[in-house]
């Protein structure tokens, strides 16, 4: 697998508006031919039109030249290892931007990391050994994996953060990935989807957690407390915002005068150089706003 930026791909006669790549595409299709094509791609080509040109290249896809969609374009990482199959909207440069740097250029398929064209139905790896350490599953809660080990679990974590699923549970635990993107689930459609949802039905979000929570304290007049952890970077601020966000719509709904502000003010209160009295009086504020007058008064369980 080779990438280059557009200067050194254009000089092969590509004309080029902003990068270009080279792709080497892998072929596992026949032992006839070549083993491997090599194609000069914008940075946004999609894995359709990549797929269709490796085809062609290839000679594989019949006397017309059609034949695109008997074929998959995988990207596999770590040779043996699991295989992604890629959507035709991917954008496979994008991909090979995540690799690691030396992954970037120069790239033979022996050392993991490259583009295979295979036929629907082919799952074996390229080592032969179909069973591969992975098992590619893909699950909202990891709990109903059939395999439960690191690899399972990275693998499915991996193939569903591909698939722009960056919510998975864990039994009551809720997994978020970073997608380092915009993702168009966080709008007042999906606030609405999830509320009053029964969990399990729809797939893994944080509006879910927020709305299990609100539920639980309302109708179980029971503390709650949700635990946003992770290193830093992994988006702990961004899903205390969509949280807060999702209480405070869910607020308007007419659930407890004064929520959405007390919500709202607790934006501050989540810096961690704060006292635990505000912490407290926080939490107290809420619980007292929110809960009926005779619900238990002590104060809500927090970890920060
Ligand atoms: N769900 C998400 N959707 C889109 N982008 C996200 C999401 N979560 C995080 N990000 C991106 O990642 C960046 C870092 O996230 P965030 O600031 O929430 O991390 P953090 O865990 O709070 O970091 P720190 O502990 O260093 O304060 C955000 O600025 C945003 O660009």
């Amino acid at each position: 697998m080779n990438v280059t930026n557009g200067s050194e791909a254009s000089a092969g006669g590509e004309a080029s508006e902003g990068a270009t790549y080279v792709l080497s595409i892998y072929s596992r299709l026949c032992q006839d031919g070549p083993p491997c094509c090599t194609l000069v791609v914008p940075q946004g080509a999609m894995a359709t039109s990549v797929l269709q040109d490796a085809v062609a290249t290839l000679g594989v896809g019949g006397a017309e030249g059609g034949g695109a969609d008997l074929y998959q374009l995988v990207e596999v990482r770590e040779e043996g290892g699991p295989e992604f199959v890629l959507e035709g909207a991917d954008r496979p440069v994008e991909r090979v931007l995540l690799w690691p740097p030396h992954a970037q250029t120069q790239h033979p398929q022996s050392q993991g990391y490259y583009f295979l064209l295979r036929s629907h139905g082919d799952h074996s790896h390229g080592d032969g050994n179909s069973d591969g350490p992975f098992q590619e599953q893909d699950v909202d809660d990891l709990c109903s994996l059939s395999v439960l080990s690191e690899a399972s679990i990275l693998a499915t974590l991996r193939t569903r953060f591909y698939a722009n699923q960056i919510y998975t549970n864990a039994g009551g635990v809720l997994l978020a990935l970073n997608p380092f993107c915009f993702l168009p689930i966080y709008n007042p459609i999906h606030m609405k989807l999830y509320n009053g949802q029964r969990p399990g039905r729809l797939r893994p979000h944080v509006f879910a957690m927020a709305d299990r929570a609100l539920c639980a304290m309302l109708h179980r007049r029971s503390s709650q407390a949700i635990l946003i952890t992770g290193h830093s970077g992994s988006g702990k601020t961004q899903t205390a915002n969509f949280l807060l966000h999702c209480l405070t719509a869910l607020s308007h709904k007419g659930y407890a005068n004064g929520m959405k502000r007390t919500i709202l003010g607790a934006g501050p209160v989540l810096e961690p150089a704060l006292s635990e009295l505000q912490w407290y009086e926080m939490f107290l504020s809420f619980q007292q706003e929110t809960l009926p007058s005779s619900a238990s008064a002590r104060p809500l369980s927090y970890i920060c």
